[in-house]
């Protein structure tokens, strides 16, 4: 059994560190905000992110970063996007042997529009860092946390590295799978949150089952087409951390983006949405940089486009939505669009 620092105890952080813990390895829980800390040693719950839900022994929190990582050479990085540069810096500070570290979060940064493994490549001095492993796939936090049956897939330039952080969290409730393309597997995670967020809209203006799976089916395509551009596996994008990802987030109460777009399409400003969410909702940056990813790769992205306008420019959710639906007659399927063009 081995011994693993899992760092932000939020809602994702906690509940991997319940399957960690069930599988018999020590978890050092680490989070920023040393109340929350204190109350999940104190009574073995993290009523904030996870209400009700009992923490196995083999937990331990920590407020102390430096404490955290004593002895750990495998470590969960399970902060949101915007906080990941600042917490790599301060592990670089206090680590003095190379680590592994799995990410676990679904973004992609405005401006630098680096992928969450670029961005560890980038921060982390090449001696304290061994493999970089995402691990990513349709899993909300309040359903792993119950053990509740998820899949979810390890993603790594080395395999072996993958391979190994299969085994680590892999149980009966949660089947972990393997797959080399990290392009695919880190766009897929992250793109998904925008079609949440846009599926969330629609249904808080009052549009039905229909509305919803056309958002997940063309929103698939746009990312499947941003993402084999950017060099993922198109196949990438019909697996878990694609099609599967997206599903689960655009049809569930759990997803914070789909709630999020729900309460803007209901009338809310986006200030106050994000204000009363309590949680991070990872779409709403990650519709900047896919906005500019797709300026970037001259790739068409109507729907991603469309969401940025009523982020960003004020438009009206009904506007966007309608003028999505008046946009000029097309082909369904790329290729057939490129023989039409053609002829
Ligand atoms: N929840 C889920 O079901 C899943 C989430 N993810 C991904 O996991 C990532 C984390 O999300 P999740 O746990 O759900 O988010 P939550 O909002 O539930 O928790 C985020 C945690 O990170 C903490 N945090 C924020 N800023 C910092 C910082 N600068 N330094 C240290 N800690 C910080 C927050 O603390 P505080 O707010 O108190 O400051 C909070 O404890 C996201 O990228 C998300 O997309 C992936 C799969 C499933
Ligand atoms: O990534 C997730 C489920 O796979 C969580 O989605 P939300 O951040 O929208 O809750």
């Amino acid at each position: 059994m081995e011994q693993i620092t899992v760092l932000g105890a939020g809602s994702w952080g906690t509940a991997l560190a319940i399957v960690l813990a069930d599988n018999g390895h020590n978890v050092k829980l680490w989070g920023h905000r040393p109340e929350l800390i204190n109350n999940i040693n104190k009574t073995k719950k993290n009523d904030k992110y996870l209400p009700g839900v009992e923490l196995p022994a083999k937990i331990e929190g920590f407020s102390n970063l430096e404490e955290s990582l004593v002895g750990s050479k495998t470590i969960v990085l399970a902060v949101p996007t915007k906080a990941i540069r600042g917490v790599l810096n301060e592990i670089t500070k206090v680590i003095k042997e190379a680590i592994t570290i799995v990410h676990v979060s679904k973004g992609i940064e405005p401006d630098t529009l680096l992928r969450i493994s670029e961005i560890i490549e980038a921060e982390m001095p090449s001696h304290l860092l061994k493999d970089v492993v995402v691990l990513s796939g349709p899993s909300h936090a309040e359903e792993v946390s119950q053990r509740h049956i998820t899949t979810v897939t390890s993603s790594s330039k080395n395999m072996v590295a993958a391979e190994y952080i299969q085994d680590l969290f892999i149980n009966q409730h949660f089947r972990v799978y393997t797959n080399p393309d990290v392009i695919g597997v880190e766009i897929g995670g992250a793109l998904k949150n925008i079609i949440a967020l846009a599926a969330g809209i629609t249904d808080g203006l009052g549009y039905g089952d229909n509305a919803k799976a056309a958002l997940i089916t063309r929103g698939l395509a746009e990312i499947a087409r941003l993402g084999s551009k950017m060099g993922g596996n198109p196949l990438t994008f019909s697996g878990l951390t694609g099609i599967g990802d997206l599903i689960v987030t655009c049809t569930s109460v759990h997803s914070r983006n789909w709630r999020a777009g729900n309460l803007l399409g209901k009338g809310q400003k986006l200030e106050e949405v994000l204000e009363n969410m309590g949680m991070v909702v990872e779409g709403v940056r990650t519709t900047k940089a896919a906005y500019q990813l797709a300026h970037k790769y001259d790739v068409k992205m109507p729907i991603t486009e469309a969401l940025y306008e009523v982020l960003f420019n004020g438009q009206s959710p009904k506007v966007a939505v309608d003028s999505l639906m008046a946009r000029v007659k097309t082909h369904e399927m790329e290729d057939l669009v490129n023989i039409m063009e053609n002829r």
